[in-house]
């Protein structure tokens, strides 16, 4: 039998955390596991295998640099070729398969929640709905949708090769036990698994559902407070790293599936993954609680861009400007005086795809936008309060109001146009035929012209 540091370890016991965002983080299963003073002594500690994980180029700048050392039982090159598997079935980068179509829309798109599927792992439930550019080019982002009801098989570990993926659970429990160690994500937490980095998903409470947003470049940062300060938002000891665990299983046939280019491939290794006993870095999988946020807004009047809401951001190489920002919408105070309080209408130079895990979201009160559900409003889509919305916004009383208790909507939101997948356009069948008729075509017109004033331009 396989020695594990956990038989006899109760769930809870199991998840320890070290806490901080972009901190250079160090644990050890056993005392004395990391070498001191030099990363690679001729003989690490314990007759471990020292073997280094890069995020980022070797060059990169040091504030961008983001490495860790493992020590572990075996090094990971020690396995079979890869050989592509379901190659006529997965894939998840559509660019690369021609007859594979991804539509790039103008118009608003809205989603029906998305079914719980029982019946596939984690693996098999990543569902790419819509993306833009190729992590071949390590360039743009995929949007996925999960749903799953099984565990990945005992002795199955997965990575993705394409980009980091940012997991936003709708529903269930995520059970992630990672190269680095174990992380236990529960509803109204999200988690980060960067390129490559190794993991299985079990799920200790039944079908899970939700979101991923994977960035084929860069690292999710947090934002930059400008004149807001030193604090608030996502504070960065809020998010939570995982300490080292491993297994000391040499003898069981391991399979080894990651995604590459968006598809599928596995190879075979009689070892097992989570065999790191220490490490050190800057580059680890991290969860953090969404409850957590600390949220602000107008204190005075108007309704300030949503951007106060960004929670993470992964930087373009323009600054200020996102690849793709991770803004929530948490239950908040709304106080500002003579505001029109919900959203403005806009039209955005950026693409927005928008979920919901729990609630009601406030700009989308007239019932179409539900938890599971999903819109897109692509880049200068016209969009904004649907008319029940705004009827009730523009009349109501403007005492300070708490909005979105026990609620929860978030946003992708990107610099690139995002195209939709074949199945995110037809084969879920989660497309709401009536979005825009129902949400804006009740608005009527309101204006009244004043009697007695002259009117300058055309407009006679
Ligand atoms: O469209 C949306 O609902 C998201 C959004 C919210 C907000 O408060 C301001 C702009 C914006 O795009
Ligand atoms: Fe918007």
């Amino acid at each position: 039998m396989p020695f594990s540091q956990y038989e006899g370890t109760t769930r809870e016991e199991k998840y320890r955390y070290q806490n901080g965002f972009n901190s250079y983080h160090e644990s050890e299963a056993i005392d004395g596991a990391l070498p001191i003073g030099a990363n690679s002594p001729q003989k690490p500690p314990y007759g471990l295998y020292a073997e280094k994980l890069s995020g980022t180029a070797f060059t990169a700048p040091r504030h961008e640099n983001q490495q860790t050392w493992l020590y572990r039982i075996l090094p990971s090159c020690g396995h079979s070729n890869f050989e592509p598997r379901e190659s006529s079935t997965y894939n998840t980068n559509p660019e690369n398969k021609p007859y594979e179509k991804i539509h790039h829309i103008p118009n608003q798109l809205r989603w029906d929640p998305f079914d719980l599927d029982e019946t596939v792992d984690w693996v098999h439930s990543l569902k790419l709905i819509a993306g833009a550019g190729d992590p071949t080019m390590k360039s743009g982002l995929g949007i996925y949708i999960f749903a799953a009801g099984k565990d990945m098989d005992e002795h199955e570990a997965f990575y993705s090769a394409d980009g980091d993926f940012l997991i936003v659970l709708q529903h269930g429990v995520l059970d992630i036990r990672t190269e680095l160690g174990r992380i236990l994500v529960r509803p109204n937490e999200i988690c980060v698994i960067p390129r490559g980095i190794k993991y299985r998903v079990t799920l200790p409470d039944g079908p899970v559902r939700g979101y991923i947003l994977e960035i084929y470049q860069g690292h999710f940062q947090l934002p930059e407070l400008g004149p807001i300060g030193s604090n608030c938002l996502a504070n960065a000891r809020d998010f939570q790293a995982p300490v080292a665990d491993f297994d000391e299983d040499t003898s069981t046939e391991w399979h080894i599936l990651c995604k590459f280019a968006g598809h599928l491939f596995q190879a075979k290794q009689n070892h097992t993954p989570f065999d790191v006993v220490a490490w050190h870095g800057l580059y680890y999988p991290y969860k953090y609680d969404l409850a957590r946020f600390n949220t602000i807004g107008s204190i005075s009047f108007d309704h300030p861009d949503p951007s106060i809401f960004t929670v993470l951001t992964a930087q373009s190489d323009h600054p200020g400007t996102a690849v793709a920002d991770f803004v929530i919408f948490p239950p908040r105070w709304l106080v500002a005086e003579d505001t029109f309080r919900p959203p403005w209408y806009h039209r955005n130079t950026m693409s927005e795809f928008m979920g919901l895990i729990q609630g009601q979201y406030d700009a989308k009160t007239g019932g179409g936008f539900q938890p599971a559900g999903a819109s897109l409003h692509n880049v200068m889509a016209g969009h904004g309060p649907d008319a029940s919305t705004h009827e009730k916004a523009s009349n109501a009383e403007l005492k300070p109001m708490k909005v979105g208790e026990g609620s929860m909507a978030f946003m992708f939101e990107s610099c690139l146009m995002v195209g939709v997948t074949e199945w995110g356009l037809k084969t879920c069948k989660k497309v709401q035929e009536g979005y825009n008729a129902e949400s804006w075509e009740p608005l009527k017109p309101r204006f009244k012209k004043p009697e007695g004033k002259s009117v300058r331009g055309s407009g006679l």
